[in-house]
């Protein structure tokens, strides 16, 4: 029999450093002469985290909507095709901040029907600060799905201590325990974690981990309806709507709307200007808590990919090999597109008019 693929779950809040774990992780399995692939999920059309991704790794994208909820369905298939087409030793998925995991995981075991591969771990990366202040306030869909994506976790990154007073990473650990008593924790700055941990977790042997055996997953992880109950969580907002095929066999389908999270995508006409920019999105308001792009601005020759992650701004200057869209996408909670997509256009004209 082939060997299973080892497939690794990379999960976390919108921001909260999975993209950066990943690509450390990439560089670790390709140093060790091994051949990782991503599959990449993101809620809005263009897929800016890939770009992260170095050329020459496998990777396939599912655009426009959220794994465990629209998607789902494709899961399957696009695993076995990234299997089938590169043959990599490893897969790493990566979903949106969004997602709940508890049916990611779901996802990726019954795609474990359809081609060899072998779900081995399910990674959490947590945003320290931000966990600390949805703790703090105790309530809301946010702090809820932090709550889903930390039971469900084998392995928990707890990212962004340079963000938190050092005292505070007591409270949070306790918080943390309370939800899952088993999954060692890691704190980290920027994802530094012992990437040896991969091999450790390759090696270890055993069925391939389904929901039936919990098998190698954290048996705390618990969920409040399977695919045929209805939902009594309100942070989900399921619209169960039939039923579907998965796999050649008929698997009720969720639908979940994720209401609460929206998306904002922005393809710009031309450059802007940088400093207006960064006066923007430094009043953007609180309920926009992620933004990604790729920009190129009046005042400056390269192009940048932009960061926007819980109040922290960041632009790294890029080379890109290829023709990338000018482009922003906003996350968040019931904000008003309209209102935001007016104020980019008038950084549009403006930069337009200073060309003039
Ligand atoms: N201050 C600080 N920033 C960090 C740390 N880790 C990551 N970041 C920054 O946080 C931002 C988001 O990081 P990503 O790795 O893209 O987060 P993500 O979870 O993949 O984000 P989504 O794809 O939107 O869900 C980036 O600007 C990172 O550089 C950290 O430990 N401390």
């Amino acid at each position: 029999m082939k060997q299973a693929v080892p497939v690794h779950i990379l999960s976390g809040f919108l921001g909260s450093g999975k993209t950066t774990l990943l690509t450390q992780a990439l560089d670790y399995y390709k140093q060790s002469g091994k051949k990782p692939a991503v599959l990449m999920n993101e809620l809005g059309d263009v897929n800016l985290d890939g770009m992260l991704v170095e050329e020459g790794v496998p990777m396939t994208e599912m655009l426009s909507g959220c794994i465990c909820c629209t998607i789902r369905g494709d899961l399957g298939l696009e695993l076995r095709e990234l299997i089938q087409e590169n043959t990599p030793d490893v897969i790493f998925v990566e979903c949106t901040g969004a997602a709940n995991p508890m049916e990611m995981l779901d996802g990726v075991t019954d795609a474990s029907l359809l081609t060899e591969l072998e779900l081995k771990s399910v990674i959490t990366v947590v945003d320290a600060a931000q966990l600390l202040e949805q703790h703090r306030k105790g309530v809301g869909k946010t702090y809820r799905l932090m709550q889903e994506q930390i039971r469900c976790a084998t392995h928990l990154v707890l990212n962004k201590t340079d963000l938190i007073a050092p005292a505070d990473l007591g409270e949070l650990e306790r918080v943390i325990r309370e939800w899952n008593a088993v999954a060692p924790i890691t704190a980290t700055i920027r994802c530094h974690i012992d990437l040896t941990l991969f091999d450790r977790l390759e090696g270890e042997t055993g069925d391939n981990v389904s929901l039936s055996s919990s098998k190698g997953l954290n048996s705390s992880c618990t969920h409040e309806h399977s695919h045929d109950e209805s939902c009594t969580d309100p942070s989900h907002l399921h619209e169960h709507e039939g039923e579907g095929h998965l796999n050649g066999k008929e698997a009720g389908v969720t639908h979940h709307s994720h209401d609460h999270v929206m998306v904002y995508t922005h393809y710009f006409k031309g450059p802007i200007d940088s400093e207006q920019f960064e006066a923007l999105v430094g009043r953007l308001p609180s309920n926009v808590y992620r933004a990604k792009g790729i920009l190129r601005f009046s005042d400056t020759s390269s192009p940048f990919m932009f960061q926007y992650a819980y109040r922290e701004m960041d632009f790294v200057k890029i080379t890109p090999k290829e023709e990338l869209p000018n482009v922003a996408v906003f996350i968040g909670e019931h904000f008003s597109k309209q209102e935001l997509a007016l104020e980019l256009e008038t950084l549009e004209q403006a930069a337009g008019e200073q060309k003039d």
